[in-house]
Parts: structure tokens; C-alpha cells; sequence
């Protein structure tokens, strides 16, 4: 017998690379392309940056999953007619109808319908018969194609994860990219399919350690992570097993005590302490299974409470305080830091053996002038954001103000050391004030600036060697020839003769 044509078997391979590619890289689209070839719509711009598809970016959404039926059809058909499959091209075959099974039942539909338990039984219902149509082949044992509630419980997943990471983590710079794309891999790591067949009730058991200057979204991508575990389902009552309660738990360790924290995270008996009046349940005992808690600041953390947390990370055992009863923690850790943690370290402020269990899954957040430095116009897409969460539909002049405002007082290459943070006071207080003051540190950071005017004050400069440095500061400032050059009300030829690089260089670096 003769195995399916070269062509499916081809089609088969991409698609399947697709199915499985981490939806917020750049190959994704590469793949996109390269499945459609002529058909793909060039500017539609890349489905997997859109929850809500305009009809020009549902061209190709539409397209990949009509391919992906067609595909499905033509290789039943061979088969029937008695073609057969290597078992390479089984296990694609297989992820082609995950993808067709993803975007024919479950990518529509709001994340929050899916905890629903009235639409989620007639969903499943729907995507329970079309699966046994399309799992019906000859050859894809068990082994390769999994049991519809499982199956359904990942798609599921796959798609509010999606949902969580592109709605929190704004920006389309490509740091912003790869912090979303990191994201994804903290949840399913960089083989989803490992991730399916044993992963997807350990990932609990690993912490996540994000660390980043502050105000840059370590909380917003410590949501992402906690709030898209897998949660199985329950194919005899329909439903996702996963109880109404919260299942992401913050606490902030540099704003409570010791002691607070401790009752907070652990609880207590009655009679532990003074005040412990009654038992109390810890968030390590609320916590479910496919939740989080988020241990911000953590390089604050007292270091004899690091000792209890390291035993909660290794072991998954706790106690009350003032009991002796042991309980186990199901949900994940996920902390935080702007500090240092190898100086933390080195100065003996945080435990080594805490951060070695704690530096697995570690994710950097980039700094808004690093995002701005690879697209400046970001500002525009970040401001319209901050401006709508303001104003709501009247965004557009809060929006236009602030840009005006920004660009003619802070210049396009204004630190922003507050980071977003910073940039959603700016914005707040433009509003309100027509005006944005920046704290100190924002305004007079650069060492270089005080060298060169601690030099023209000294008189150690020539009248050159000033206009030199005041026409990089200037140009620095505005971020334009034309706009230095207007303030300084000189040419633009000479502004652009006297920018010095290494010195502009310098004060871009801080
Ligand atoms: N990439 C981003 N996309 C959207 N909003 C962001 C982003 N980064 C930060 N923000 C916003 O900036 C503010 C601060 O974010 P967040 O509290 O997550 O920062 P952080 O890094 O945890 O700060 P800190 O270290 O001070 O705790 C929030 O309002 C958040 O919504």
C-alpha cells in the first residue's frame, strides 16, 4: 500500500508546525504564510494580535481553518481509498485537527463564557461530535490523539491564556513581543506538545521568578501566568472543574510585616498569637490547584520567612502557624523583584538556595525606553490606551494634548525611569493640569548632563566645545535636527555638524 500524496504529507507537516508554534513569535506568521502561500491576505495584519478580528484580519483566520478542514478531508479520503500514514504523519494529522477542533468551537468565544457551565455543556457538545468525525482515521491510536475532555480542557486553556497575555501586556515593540511570547512558554513551555501529554498538571509545581525595573508589569504578567493554568474538565457533568472562587492571590511583602505576611500566607490557630482569636485558613490552604499567588517584592522578604517559603517551594507542605498538622500547597508560586537578587545575594540579604529554587522560569520585563527605543511610536498606542481608561470614548484630544505636550517638553528620548507607571502619571496629570512635572530623578539622571554644565560653569570650555554639547543636549532633548535647531534657533546644518555621537550615545544609556 502506498502512503498519501507528497503534497499532503507536506501540508500536513506545516500545519502541524503551526498548530504548535508559539502564537506571539514571529514564525507564527511566517507559518501563516507559508500554509495560504497566494491566498494569505498581506495586509491583514497577524490574527494572533487581535481578540476582536476586524473582517479584513478574519480573511486569514478564515482561510487557515477552512485549509486545515480541507486538508483533514483530503487525507480521510486517501485513507479511505487505502493510502496510508507514516506515524509521523499520524501525529500531524492529529495536531491539524486540534487546530481545526481550536478554531471551529472555541476561539470565538468570550474566555468568561467558557467557566459557564450552561454555554460551556452546549459547546462541548458540538466540539464532542466533531472530534469523533475527525479522530475517526485508521492508525491514530490513543497514544497520539487524546480523550475529547482532555483535549477540550487544553483548548480551553490555550485559548484564555491567549486572551490573558494579549489583553495585559500592550506594546508591539519587539521587546514587547518576546515578553509575550516568554509568557506563553511560562505557561505551556517551548514544547506545547510535551505540555499536553505530561506537563499540564506539574506546571504548578514550578515557580515563576519575574524580575524588571519597577512600574514595567511584573504584576500584569504574574496575572497572565496565574490566571491560565489548566483547569481539567469534567466530561460527565460538562463542565471545567474549577471552582468560582479567586484563584490569583497578590500580596505585596514590602508593604506588611513580617508577621502579617506569615498569618496571611500560612494562617493560624486560634491561640497562636495574640489576636488569633479564632482558626484561620492561609492563601496557601485557599489556593486551588490551578491557582497563584503572587509574592510581589519578594527581594524584601524577611529571611526567616525566606526559610519557610523555600520548605512551601521544595517540598509543597505547610502549616498553620501555632499547628503541627501538615497540608499541602496544589497551586503555583510566582514572585517578584526590582532588586538585584545576585547582589541580594552576595550581601547576604537573600538566600541562595531560595533563588536556585526560585530561577527555572525567569522572565525579564523591559524598561518603556528600551520598548520606545526599538518603535517610538508605541508612545502614541501606549498614551491612546492610558487616555481611553481616562476619558473612554473621548480619548482622541486627551490623546493629541499629550503627545503635543510630551514631544515639545520631554523630547522623544525622555528616560521615562518611572516606565509606565510614570507614563500613565504623565498623561493623568496633562490631563488634569495641562502640565507633567517629572519627579527629580527623571529630570537630572544623567551624569553627563551635570559634567557639562559643571564644566561650562567651571569656564573650562570653549565657546566650540560648548555649542558642541549644548546642540547634543538639545538634540538629545527634541529628538529631531529640525526641533533642535528651531529651539536653539540656528541652523539645522550646524546642529547636525555638532551632535556629538559618543556623548549623545552616553546620555541615551543614562
Ligand atoms: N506592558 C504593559 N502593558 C500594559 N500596561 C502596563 C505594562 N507595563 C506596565 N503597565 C501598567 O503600569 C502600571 C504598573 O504595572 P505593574 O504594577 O504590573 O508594574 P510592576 O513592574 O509590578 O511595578 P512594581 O515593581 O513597582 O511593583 C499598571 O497600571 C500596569 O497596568
Amino acid at each position: 500500500m502506498s502512503e498519501v500524496r507528497k503534497s499532503e504529507k507536506r501540508q500536513l507537516e506545516l500545519f502541524a508546525e503551526l498548530a504548535t508554534c508559539n502564537p506571539f513569535l514571529p514564525r507564527r506568521m511566517e507559518l501563516e504564510k507559508q500554509v495560504l502561500g497566494s491566498k494569505f491576505e498581506e495586509d491583514g495584519i497577524a490574527w494572533s494580535r487581535r481578540l476582536e478580528f476586524t473582517d479584513r484580519e478574519r480573511f486569514n483566520v478564515t482561510r487557515l481553518t477552512d485549509a486545515a478542514t480541507e486538508l483533514i478531508d483530503k487525507v480521510q479520503q486517501q485513507v479511505a481509498s487505502g493510502k496510508t500514514l507514516s506515524s509521523e504523519s499520524l501525529k500531524h494529522y492529529w495536531y491539524v485537527v486540534t487546530y481545526a477542533l481550536l478554531y471551529r468551537h472555541i476561539v470565538y468565544q468570550d474566555p468568561a463564557s467558557l467557566r459557564d457551565p450552561d454555554s460551556t455543556a452546549a459547546i462541548w457538545k458540538e466540539f464532542r461530535s466533531d472530534y469523533s468525525r475527525l479522530v475517526n482515521l485508521p492508525g491514530l491510536s490513543d497514544e497520539v490523539a487524546q480523550s475529547p475532555g482532555h483535549l477540550f480542557a487544553i483548548l480551553c486553556q490555550i485559548h484564555r491564556a491567549f486572551f490573558n497575555i494579549y489583553s495585559f501586556i500592550l506594546g508591539e515593540s519587539l521587546p514587547s513581543v518576546e515578553l509575550r511570547g516568554k509568557v506563553w512558554q511560562s505557561i505551556f513551555t517551548c514544547d506545547i506538545d510535551r505540555y499536553r501529554r505530561s506537563l499540564f498538571d506539574r506546571m504548578s509545581g514550578l515557580t515563576s521568578l519575574i524580575t524588571g525595573p519597577s512600574g514595567t508589569g511584573k504584576e500584569l504578567v504574574a496575572r497572565a501566568i496565574g490566571l491560565s493554568q489548566f483547569i481539567p474538565f469534567d466530561e460527565k457533568h460538562s463542565r471545567l472543574k474549577a471552582p468560582d472562587e479567586t484563584s490569583f492571590f497578590p500580596l505585596n511583602l514590602s508593604a506588611m510585616s513580617a508577621n502579617l505576611i506569615e498569618s496571611e500566607l500560612f494562617g493560624h490557630r486560634k491561640g497562636a498569637f495574640t489576636g488569633a482569636i479564632v482558626d484561620r485558613k492561609g492563601w496557601l490552604e485557599l489556593c486551588p490547584a490551578h491557582g497563584a499567588i503572587f509574592l510581589d517584592e519578594l527581594g524584601e522578604l524577611d529571611l526567616a520567612l525566606q526559610v519557610k517559603l523555600l520548605r512551601v517551594v521544595q517540598q509543597r507542605r505547610f502549616s498553620r502557624i501555632g499547628a503541627t498538622k501538615e497540608r499541602n500547597f496544589c497551586g503555583k508560586i510566582i514572585g517578584a523583584t526590582n532588586r538585584d537578587l545576585d547582589e541580594e545575594m552576595k550581601s547576604g540579604r537573600f538566600r541562595e538556595d531560595l533563588y536556585y529554587r526560585l530561577c527555572a522560569d525567569r522572565i525579564e520585563t523591559p524598561s518603556l525606553r528600551q520598548q520606545l527605543e526599538h518603535r517610538p511610536e508605541d508612545l502614541y498606542f501606549l498614551i491612546r490606551h492610558i487616555a481611553t481608561g481616562l476619558v473612554g470614548d473621548d480619548s482622541d484630544s486627551l490623546c493629541s494634548q499629550s503627545m503635543e505636550w510630551i514631544e515639545a517638553n520631554l523630547g522623544s528620548h525622555y528616560p521615562w525611569r518611572g516606565n509606565f507607571r510614570e507614563l500613565e502619571q504623565c498623561v493623568s496629570s496633562i490631563m488634569i493640569r495641562g502640565e507633567y512635572v517629572p519627579g527629580r530623578s527623571a529630570k537630572v539622571d544623567s551624569s553627563e548632563q551635570d559634567d557639562w554644565t559643571r564644566d561650562a560653569i567651571k569656564t573650562s570650555l570653549t565657546a566650540d566645545e560648548l555649542l558642541q554639547r549644548y546642540c547634543t543636549w538639545m538634540y538629545f532633548q527634541t529628538g529631531g535636527y529640525e526641533a533642535a535647531a528651531r529651539k536653539l534657533k540656528i541652523d539645522r546644518r550646524t546642529v547636525k555638524a555638532k551632535v556629538d555621537q559618543a556623548m549623545l550615545e552616553r546620555l541615551k544609556t543614562g
